[in-house]
Order: structure tokens, then C-alpha cells, then sequence
């Protein structure tokens, strides 16, 4: 079993992961770590304060000599930013006089549509939107990478890579029908501005959030992950909640802002004919079972087919729209602007990088249950056991 927590607040002095189970003998150190954070702080349109503040990753337990132990692994993400925030975010109780002359810590009575501000204030009793802004931030998303990188290495192992991209901004959307990028397009990927790997529809998207910066406007997106190597039946048919396409519906829905998730060709599917919408069995020349093509996007009944896993991540706009929305200010109860320092004008590409590590996090957590293993070698070797066992006449590998 594989399970992980975060904590911690966007402006507190850290945010900290753990994850449980993770088998002994994955390759991992605080550099790999790292890497993938500065991978989520790409994208053209993310605001200042990815160009300011720093993450400073940390292993606190679980890995020795760059290598998994098999106990929790405990990953700290220091924000640079906290001298700032030090009094208005203390644990501790602090002097109100030192605070009242600090410009930022003035009541966020202005709570801002598209965010948890005004509900969490109901919700949790708050008579201010900091409290709530604090954990509903994408910042914790940080953590996740974190989490994901440790999902993703594990899987490394076992042959499973995993890749992300940009599909659309706004309405400039990748052309129907183009190759899909592979594990070895990544660095290009991360090249690109907007972590698309279509030249010209990049420039267009780039083309598209210069315009909506200059207008005051946000803009949204739709990401795909991609994952290659997964063996047949991960997840199951056989109850709900074991199913995987269920599972990395509930992960990647529970990205900040992802507001639809599509599985394969997804909403397409509901209008083409039964005939044009599944991925018919035939035997290629060799006498091996494939398919003709990957409409599904590689989930059957709930289970991985063995073919490239495909599933996509819709993100609505920003929601601190520099052109500031209606709200009420809760402390006269009178009309106003919505609270706005400062935003991304676009964080898809950041949220590319975020659905890739909840993907790797369902996939590690479905490899874990199906294979077991108390050490990485442990893991492939069942695997290998469980392929080896597929009889001839079910072969879709070519073992
Ligand atoms: C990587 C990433 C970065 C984000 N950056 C911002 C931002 O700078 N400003 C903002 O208002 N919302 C940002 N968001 C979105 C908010 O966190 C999100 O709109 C908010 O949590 C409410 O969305 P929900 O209703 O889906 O929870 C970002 C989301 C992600 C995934
Ligand atoms: C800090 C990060 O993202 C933040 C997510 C976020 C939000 O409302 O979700 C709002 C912005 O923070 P602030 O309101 O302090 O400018 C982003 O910068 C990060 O991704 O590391």
C-alpha cells in the first residue's frame, strides 16, 4: 500500500510531504527532487513570484545514500520567502502591535470569486480570506511534485516512464492527429515556453497570453499525461473505487482549478458511432495480440491495457483576474473589487508537471498493490513472474 500526506501553508516557512510505502532500493536524492520542482516553476505567463522565491528541497528520513529504505520517506520544501511572513504566519502567537503597521498583514475581507476564500471563511469561521488562501494556494502542489518524483523513480525501475505537455491555452489547441511526444522528448518539452511540442502552436499560445496580460485578463488550458511500459491489469473492473481510470480521475480533479478530466479520447468518444469509438483486437505478423488503435487511452474496464496510458486535465482560468471581479467586502458589506496583488496569467504548464506526479502517484500506488515487493527488485521481479504466467494465447507483450 502506498499512501502520502502534505502540509504546510503558501507562506509559511516550508511545506512537508510524506509517503508510505515506497519499496527499499529506489534510486533518489534531494537533486532529482529538485529538478522536477524547477520543472513546475516553468511556463510562460506564471508571475512574479516563481522568478523570486526559491524551493529548498530537503530529505528529512527514508532515503540513505541516495537510495530508498523502505520507511517513510519525509521530503521538506523550505519557501525562501518566510522572513516576510514570519510574524503574519507564526505558529505562535504573536504581539498584535508588532504587526499592525506591516501593509501585508491588512484583512482579506474582499474575498475573491473562483477561489475557496469566501466558503472557507463560512465554512471555517474565519473573518478574513488569509487563513483559507494560505492552504487552498497551489503552492502545495510543490509538495506533490515532491511526492511524484519519488512515485515517478520508482516506476523508472520497473520500466514505466511517464510524460507530460501542453495541449491547449485558451482556445489555440494542438492539432488533432499529431504524433504523441515520447519519454525521450522531455528536455525539448521543458524547453518550450509553454511545455508544448508543436512549434507553431507554441507561438500562438505565447501569442495568447501576452494578449490576455496586456487586457487584465487569465487564461486556462488543458494538459495531457502520458504514460509508457504499464503492464495489463492495473486496477480492476471488479469494484468502483479499484478502477483505475476512477482513480486518476479523483487525483488529477483534485489539482487546484482542474475542472474536467477526459480518459483516452474522452468527450470525443460520446459522439462518434460504436464502430469508429473502440480499439479493435487483431494479431500483428509476429502472431502477438495488439490493437489497431488507442482511442481508450489505454485503460479497459478500469484496468491498464498494456498500451500508452492517456488521460487529460482541463484548467479553468486563473481566478486573481488582474481586472478585478465583483465581491462584497465582508467587513462593510458593501459592493467592491476583489482583493489582487498579484497572479499567474497562466499556470497550465505548471499543472502539466502537477498531473504528471498525481499520474505517477495512482500508478505507483496500483503497482504497489497489484505486485507487492518490500524492495524495488522484489516489485519487478513479480512482475516479471506475472507476465512470464500470461499464456501464449493471451500474449499482447511478445515475451
Ligand atoms: C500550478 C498552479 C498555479 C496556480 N497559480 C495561481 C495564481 O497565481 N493565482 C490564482 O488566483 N490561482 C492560481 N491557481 C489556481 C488556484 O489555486 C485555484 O483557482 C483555486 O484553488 C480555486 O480553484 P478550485 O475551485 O478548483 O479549488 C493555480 C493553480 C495551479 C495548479
Ligand atoms: C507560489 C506558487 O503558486 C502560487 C499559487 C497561487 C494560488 O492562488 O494558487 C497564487 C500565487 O501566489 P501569490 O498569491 O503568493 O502570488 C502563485 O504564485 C507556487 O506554485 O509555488
Amino acid at each position: 500500500m502506498l499512501r502520502w500526506l502534505t502540509a504546510g501553508e503558501s507562506h509559511g516557512p516550508a511545506l512537508v510531504g510524506i509517503i508510505e510505502g515506497v519499496p527499499a532500493g529506489v534510486e533518489l536524492t534531494s537533486g532529482q527532487i529538485a529538478d522536477a520542482l524547477a520543472r513546475r516553476r516553468l511556463g510562460y505567463g506564471r508571475g512574479a513570484r516563481m522568478k523570486f522565491e526559491q524551493d529548498v528541497v530537503t530529505i528529512l528520513g527514508g532515503v540513505r545514500h541516495g537510495i530508498t529504505q523502505g520507511g517513510p520517506v519525509a521530503i521538506q520544501v523550505g519557501n525562501t520567502e518566510w522572513p516576510k511572513w514570519e510574524q503574519i504566519m507564526s505558529a505562535d502567537p504573536v504581539d498584535p502591535e508588532s504587526l499592525a503597521d506591516q501593509a501585508r498583514n491588512a484583512p482579506l475581507t474582499r474575498p475573491r470569486p473562483g477561489h475557496a476564500d469566501f466558503t472557507g471563511m463560512q465554512k471555517y469561521g474565519f473573518d478574513e480570506a488569509r487563513p483559507v488562501l494560505e492552504r487552498a494556494s497551489a503552492r502545495e502542489t510543490a509538495t506533490r511534485v515532491a511526492m511524484g518524483t519519488v512515485a515517478a523513480q520508482f516506476l523508472k525501475h520497473l520500466g514505466i516512464e511517464l510524460v507530460s505537455h501542453t495541449v491547449s491555452i485558451a482556445s489555440v489547441t494542438v492539432p488533432e492527429g499529431r504524433p504523441l511526444p515520447v519519454p525521450d522528448n522531455v528536455i525539448a518539452l521543458d524547453a518550450d515556453p509553454l511545455r508544448c511540442f508543436d512549434r507553431e502552436t507554441s507561438d500562438a499560445m505565447v501569442a495568447e497570453v501576452d494578449a490576455a496580460h496586456k487586457e487584465g485578463e487569465t487564461l486556462g488550458g488543458v494538459v495531457e499525461v502520458l504514460a509508457y511500459g504499464l503492464p495489463p491489469g492495473l486496477g480492476s473492473y471488479v469494484h468502483w473505487d479499484r478502477r483505475l481510470d476512477s482513480r486518476l480521475a479523483a487525483a488529477l480533479m483534485g489539482i487546484q482549478a482542474i475542472k474536467g478530466v477526459e480518459v483516452g479520447d474522452g468527450f470525443l468518444t460520446a459522439a462518434r458511432r460504436g464502430s469508429a469509438a473502440h480499439d479493435e483486437i487483431v494479431k500483428d505478423a509476429d502472431g502477438r495480440i495488439i490493437r489497431t488503435t488507442n482511442r481508450a487511452g489505454g485503460i479497459e474496464g478500469g484496468m491498464s491495457i498494456g498500451d500508452v496510458l492517456r488521460v487529460r486535465a482541463a484548467m479553468k482560468p486563473i481566478a486573481t483576474v488582474p481586472r478585478a471581479l465583483k465581491t462584497i467586502d465582508i467587513s462593510t458589506g458593501e459592493p467592491a473589487k476583489a482583493h489582487h496583488q498579484r497572479s499567474d496569467v497562466c499556470a497550465v504548464p505548471a499543472a502539466g508537471v502537477v498531473a504528471e506526479a498525481m499520474v505517477a502517484l495512482v500508478l505507483a500506488e496500483a503497482v504497489t498493490e497489484k505486485f507487492g515487493g518490500d524492495s524495488v527488485a522484489e516489485t519487478a521481479r513479480n512482475i516479471r513472474g506475472y507476465i512470464e504466467n500470461i499464456p501464449a494465447s493471451l500474449d499482447s507483450i511478445g515475451q
